[in-house]
């Protein structure tokens, strides 16, 4: 059974559709990172998830329940961090996760969780001292004290240092091989990258795509380059057909291709039959921030979603 499932869901504020037909399943144990533009619909779709915001329309079932009605037992197998949580201030950090794994039936140890968020040196101060970073792992690890089945991680390293951020992504690494499944919405497009298997992209509440970085990028139809120095005497109309339009720019030869690997093998054997050398034979494949842009503009507002349907995932 997933996780997570997700058919035809709608939310409306008046005027403003925040979540238009979203399907997503998300399979016991996997790490999904949801990213979009600011009001693309994520927070609104993650907190009808967790069963704080109430659909207009659709299925949802999450730990095989439904939100609206899980009820305690339900929510004792589910771990939420939150943008921003407020905290009792004159409390220390052990204190608060201690309170914490009292609410739960299978806590993790506090001494544990301090450790894994990496709050040692602040564990005994009162939270209105620690720094906006400190709190975020406070925030972490109030999510995972109760050992959750399934964790969501609204934006969990906005405000980390790159250290600590390093610090929470090895967390989430460790969270994964205990088989928890993860949701995670982030803005951050390495986090996405490092730490899920797959990567949902939402725009103007709508799924425009899905998949791996590398399927993004042929969703995108931006796919790799492969390039090359033309050998002497050889021109593009020698070279073998791949499919796709070589260009020459000066003596370089340029091809933009969603089958790189076929097309690398095709041009080696080709070159090795003829004994000819491929100089300066390269591959690059965009950056996610590239295939990010093309797909939600560089303003974030993207015009059509690229995908021809939403799909579920
Ligand atoms: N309580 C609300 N009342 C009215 N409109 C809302 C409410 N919550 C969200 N919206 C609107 O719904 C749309 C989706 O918002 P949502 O918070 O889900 O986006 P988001 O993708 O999480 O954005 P961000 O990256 O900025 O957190 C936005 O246009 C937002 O203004």
């Amino acid at each position: 059974m997933a996780a997570v499932e997700v058919e035809g869901l709608r939310k409306t504020y008046g005027d403003v559709v925040a979540v238009d037909r979203i399907d997503l399943e998300i399979a016991e144990g996997e790490v999904l990172a949801i990213l979009g533009p600011n009001g693309a619909g994520k927070t609104t779709t993650v907190e009808i998830l967790e069963g704080y915001r109430t659909p207009d329309a659709g299925r949802v079932r999450v730990l095989g329940a439904d939100p609206q009605t899980g009820g305690r037992a339900w929510r004792e197998r589910i771990g939420i961090v939150l943008q921003e949580a407020g905290f009792e201030e004159l409390f220390t950090p052990r204190e608060l996760i201690r309170l914490h794994a009292g609410w739960y039936p299978h806590p993790r140890a506090v001494d544990e969780v301090i450790e894994m968020v990496g709050l040692e040196d602040k564990a005994d101060a009162r939270v209105r001292t620690l720094s906006g970073g400190q709190r975020r792992r406070l925030d972490l690890a109030l999510g995972i004290v109760g050992s959750p089945e399934l964790l969501f991680l609204d934006e969990p390293t906005t405000g980390f240092d790159p250290s600590a951020r390093r610090r929470a992504w090895e967390l989430v690494d460790r969270l994964r091989d205990t088989g928890a499944t993860i949701l995670l919405t982030t803005h951050y497009l390495d986090e996405a990258q490092h730490l899920a298997d797959r990567l949902v992209v939402v725009d103007h509440g709508r799924v425009v795509a899905q998949g791996t970085a590398e399927q993004l990028a042929a969703t995108a139809g931006m796919g790799a380059v492969i390039s090359f120095r033309l050998p002497d005497g050889i021109e593009v109309a020698d070279l073998p057909d791949l499919g796709d339009p070589v260009r020459a720019v000066g003596a370089v030869a340029e091809v933009r291709t969603v089958h790189a690997t076929a097309d690398v093998a095709r041009l080696a054997g080709w070159a090795v039959e003829r004994g000819v050398e491929l100089a300066d034979l390269t591959l690059t494949r965009p950056s996610l921030e590239q295939v990010y842009l093309d797909l939600v503009g560089a303003e974030g507002l993207a015009e059509e979603p690229v995908a021809a349907e939403p799909g579920v995932m």
